[in-house]
């Protein structure tokens, strides 16, 4: 996603690329900590075999202790651990967390670097049916719309505001290499 003030006008909708790059050679600091990982623990849809399942203890704003069952084993050891592995990130949500305070917690700030002028990615990473798709959003309801949408609203309700702009949008899929254009 790409935004631009457009030519004929001079509304400012953020620094310029040039200020960005700036700012960014002033304070490579700042580049350090630019990039924040969440955690988000989904539900499980069904039972599973115990001996299979990673438990999750309970965890703070930023720690995601892991263990199994006594008959279990730890994906990346193999080892059966009886004691908490503790993973440290920027965010941890669990179950009980809505997609309204994922998007508070790590998704609005992105959004609001993005109105500002700098570049923004957001990455969902996780094994088959973790919960990407979920998470980043299918549907526009206030309750269960995901972080696409959020953003695009927060983005849009920001553009009336403003003059004149240009905003450029892709959806593409790579899916087994072969990149997809979802929006023809
Ligand atoms: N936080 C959540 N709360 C409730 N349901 C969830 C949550 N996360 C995932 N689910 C449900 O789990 C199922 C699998 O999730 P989803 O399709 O988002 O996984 P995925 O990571 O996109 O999988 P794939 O990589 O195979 O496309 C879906 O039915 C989804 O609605």
């Amino acid at each position: 996603m790409e935004l631009s003030q457009t030519e004929s006008d001079n509304v400012s909708l953020g620094e310029t690329n040039e200020e960005v790059m700036a700012s960014i050679d002033e304070s490579p600091a700042e580049i350090a900590i630019s990039v924040r990982v969440a955690v988000r623990v989904r539900p499980n849809p069904r039972p599973v075999k115990e001996r299979s399942m990673l438990q999750v203890a309970p965890f703070s704003i930023s720690t995601l202790p892991v263990t199994t069952t006594a008959s279990g084993t730890f994906g990346l050891t193999g080892s059966p651990v009886s004691h908490p592995i503790t993973f440290h990130f920027d965010e941890v949500y669990h179950e009980g967390h809505s997609q309204a305070e994922v998007y508070a917690g790590s998704v609005e700030p992105l959004v609001n670097q993005f109105l500002q002028g700098y570049n923004a990615t957001l990455l969902a990473y996780g094994q088959t049916a973790s919960g990407k798709t979920h998470t980043m959003g299918t549907t526009e309801s206030q309750m269960t719309g995901g972080m696409i949408g959020r953003s695009l609203e927060s983005i849009f309700n920001h553009l009336e505001e403003t003059e004149a702009w240009k905003l450029r949008v892709g959806y593409l899929e790579i899916y087994n290499e072969q990149l997809v254009d979802l929006l023809r």
